[in-house]
């Protein structure tokens, strides 16, 4: 990834407390992994904002090499990779990830 695409994924990591990189939108997701994670996020409350990763082919490769995970979709909190949407699923079962919100909300 070149140096603009790297500032620009500095920049989108920190839009908001919690970032969805996902392809398609929260009222429409274009994947059902992405949607995994939009419906886990909004039944549990917490605001995000997503980017649609299918709008733009550098930030759906650049976001993979920067995160070093290979997959979309891909949840940042506070600035820092949480994981995508196994992992989400995982930590929502286990209260997890309702635990680590209320925390990173709350910074
Ligand atoms: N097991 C993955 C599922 C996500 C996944 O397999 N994503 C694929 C299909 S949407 C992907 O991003 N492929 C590369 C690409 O489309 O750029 C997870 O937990 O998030
Ligand atoms: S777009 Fe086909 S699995 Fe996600």
């Amino acid at each position: 990834m070149d140096a603009s695409t790297r500032q620009r994924i500095d920049d989108l990591i920190t839009t908001s407390p919690v970032v969805v990189f996902m392809k398609g939108n929260k009222l429409m997701p274009q994947c059902g992994f992405s949607n995994n994670v939009v419906q886990i996020l909004q039944s549990l409350g917490v605001p995000f904002e997503t980017f649609d990763v299918l709008s733009d082919m550098e930030i759906r490769q650049g976001i993979k090499e920067f995160s070093d995970w290979p997959t979309i979709p891909q949840v940042y909190v506070n600035g820092e990779f949480l994981g995508g949407s196994d992992i989400l699923i995982e930590m929502y079962n286990s209260g997890e990830l309702r635990e680590k919100l209320e925390v990173a909300l709350a910074s």
